[in-house]
């Protein structure tokens, strides 16, 4: 195991995809092998993670309403979140899992909704801004993309639950998401874990567990002793 393993230091990841891609089936298992490991875990999501949060999420998955206004609720959300919620919690050492981060808002309101990239990279300097962070720059340690054909997502979504305001959009919407979350991962790529999510839950999850072994953010035992929640 290399020595990152035994140091506990924050860390922060972020998972990300289209709607079904898979990320909420696995997070909570992920949770579960790095408590097995001893750490601390905040698990959380976006937008939401605070009292706020949530409210402001209600609105952005319920209402109507244009493209500018949905990405300065996203990011207000996302402020409220990394203050009180994320930053304390790296602070104490801990593993912070979140659902969705700013990749989302340049996946969703800057792909699918075709808004001004220039415009979100401004929100994102702003929004993630803050003196505890490499070149005070607030950025995910690593981004899990689940990455799958949204024909896939959408016949998985089918029977599974009442779409949002989001998971109702047509496919060539969430076409244009999916190329959004190819941009943010081929620009930084090595911020980016790509999960091939086409495959059984258990494939996906070996993949997964793959990646933080590597990092030595998880040790082989614990990952081989764990699975999907
Ligand atoms: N590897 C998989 N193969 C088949 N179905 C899956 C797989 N992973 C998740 N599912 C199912 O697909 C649906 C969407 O998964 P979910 O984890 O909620 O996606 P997300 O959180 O990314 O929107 C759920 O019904 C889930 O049980
Ligand atoms: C974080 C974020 C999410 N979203 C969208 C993507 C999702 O469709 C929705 C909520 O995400 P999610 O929590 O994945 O939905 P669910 O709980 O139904 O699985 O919000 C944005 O449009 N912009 C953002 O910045």
């Amino acid at each position: 195991m290399s020595p990152e393993a035994t140091v506990s230091r924050g860390l922060f990841i972020s998972f990300e995809g289209i709607d079904g891609a898979g990320k909420s089936t696995h997070i909570e298992g992920l949770a579960k092998a790095f408590r097995d490991q001893g750490r601390t875990v905040t698990l959380s999501r976006e937008p939401g993670g605070t009292p706020l949060a949530e409210k402001l999420r209600v609105m952005v998955l319920g209402d109507p309403m244009d493209p500018l206004t949905e990405s300065l609720l996203v990011f207000a959300a996302r402020r409220d979140h990394l203050v009180t919620v994320i930053e304390p919690a790296l602070a104490r050492g801990e593993v912070v899992l979140c659902d969705r981060f700013t990749d989302a808002t340049f996946a969703y309101q800057g792909g699918g909704r075709g808004f001004d990239l220039e415009v979100l990279g401004t929100l994102e300097r702003w929004v993630q801004t803050t003196p505890a962070a490499v070149n005070s720059l607030r950025q995910p340690d690593l981004t899990v993309w689940f990455d799958l054909p949204p024909e896939i997502a959408a016949a998985r979504l089918a029977d599974a639950r009442t779409p949002d305001r989001f998971e109702a959009q047509p496919l060539e919407f969430f076409r244009r998401v999916a190329a959004g979350y190819a941009a943010r991962a081929e620009a930084q790529p090595a911020r980016f874990a790509r999960i091939q999510a086409d495959q059984t839950r258990h494939q996906v999850w070996q993949q997964l567990t793959a990646t933080f072994v590597r990092r030595g953010w998880l040790s082989i035992m614990v990952a081989a002793n764990s699975g999907p929640a």
